[in-house]
């Protein structure tokens, strides 16, 4: 069954949000009490890991950057953004990665999904372009081919005014009418897209503070839903997210009547607490974590955050407590250590440098 006729079924589960309250309900939903113990992992680390570095990387390094993480039994990878090259200049050759990922596609061990940034109708058209030069080099909802890539498009709304106005010169109001327009298109035939949305600095923002209103937050992914996103994922944009502020922020989703199965976490590490806030989010049912290749990242619109949290200390994280996420820890520790060289900078993944020293003390 296709995700578009699903939604009516996902749409009925999402309650009024007017007068509901964030208190936890006492007991646990079906899902939690299914033993799941399968994680996916979105690697970000393309995109969000690469956008904020000063200098521009060349863009035979993203693909080899891309190339080397599908080996390694990662589903999904976010390969770049089509903004306003002025704004991010980073991102401007997205392009040419999604031309190349469509023309040559990365060896892998399964097929894979690529996603990309699209935050209005020209970041959308020029995805498009590209799609349209190369009809029948992708999979589709509506025509899935296990040989060709699938991709999605990813919006990104804020969760307070001011971070919106910085990071998408618009109010949320604005930015979110934007995105029905991109959401509905990418699901239209002939693409048939999945549609990533994202809501930023729901733990704390750079500019308000720790003054987020989980409910807020609440409200905007109910939009998003109900315009037909596939996925919510939640950005802790400047790590301040702590455990008992992510716990009150997923429970209040879940009085909202929004399902974790729809729901993905994006946390950064900045103040150390992004394996915290994951477990906590594990423990409540969530099963899709975004994380970024050796800790790369950074959002140029918030000033003083580092990278996302690493993707080596997650999946060493999930297999400490039995939960697959069929990624290979040594090969993700390699194009971890790898990448850090390219860019000149030190391996920011914990795991990665001790799975890596461990090996080099064997050898020796
Ligand atoms: C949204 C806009 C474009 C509005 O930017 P704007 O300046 O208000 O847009 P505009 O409509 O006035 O257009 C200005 C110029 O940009 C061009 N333009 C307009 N749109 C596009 C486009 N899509 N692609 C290419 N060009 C574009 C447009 O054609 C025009 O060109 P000109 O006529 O001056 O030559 C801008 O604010 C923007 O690009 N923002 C992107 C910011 C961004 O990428 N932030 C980082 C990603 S979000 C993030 O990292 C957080 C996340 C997702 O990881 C989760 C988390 O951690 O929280």
């Amino acid at each position: 069954m296709s995700r578009l006729a699903t939604l009516p079924r996902r749409l009925a589960l999402l309650r009024p949000l007017r007068g509901t309250t964030c208190t936890a309900r006492s007991y646990s939903t079906a899902s939690e009490q299914r033993l799941d113990n399968r994680v996916k992992i979105v690697e970000v680390g393309p995109r969000d890991g690469l956008q904020n570095e000063k200098n521009i990387v060349p863009l035979a390094t993203k693909i080899e950057l891309i190339e080397r993480l599908a080996k390694t039994g990662l589903q999904t990878i976010e390969a770049g953004s089509f903004v306003a090259p002025k704004w991010v200049p980073q991102m401007a050759n997205s392009s040419e990665i999604l031309s190349h990922i469509l023309t040559t596609p990365p060896p892998s061990p399964h097929p894979l999904t690529y996603s990309f940034l699209a935050p209005n109708m020209k970041g959308l058209s020029n995805a498009f372009s590209i799609l349209d030069a190369n009809p029948s080099s992708f999979s589709t909802e509506s025509n899935p081919s296990p040989s060709k890539p699938s991709l999605e498009m990813a919006v990104f709304a804020s969760a307070t005014e001011t971070f919106s106005q910085k990071n998408l010169n618009a109010s949320i109001a604005a930015s979110l009418e934007a995105f029905r327009a991109v959401i509905s298109a990418a699901k239209e035939t002939p693409y048939n897209l999945r549609v990533r949305g994202y809501i930023s600095v729901v733990l704390g923002c750079p500019f308000e503070g720790y003054d987020v209103s989980p409910h807020r937050v609440a409200e905007i992914a109910t939009e998003l839903l109900e315009m037909g996103v596939d996925e919510i994922a939640l950005g802790d944009t400047t790590g301040m997210g702590t455990a008992p502020r992510t716990k009150d922020l997923l429970n209040c989703l879940r009085s909202a009547g929004i399902r974790n199965e729809d729901v993905a976490m994006h946390f950064h590490d900045t103040y150390g607490q992004a394996l915290v806030n994951t477990a906590v989010a594990l423990e409540h049912g969530i099963r899709t974590f975004d994380a970024s290749v050796s800790g790369l990242g950074g959002c140029p619109y918030s000033p003083g955050a580092t990278g996302n949290v690493a993707t080596e200390d997650v999946v060493y994280f999930m297999e400490s407590l039995g939960m697959d996420t069929g990624v290979d820890l040594d090969g993700v520790a390699e194009v971890g250590e790898w990448i850090s060289k390219e860019l000149g900078r030190g391996n920011g993944s914990t795991v990665g440098r001790a799975v890596l020293g461990r090996r080099k003390r064997k050898q020796e």
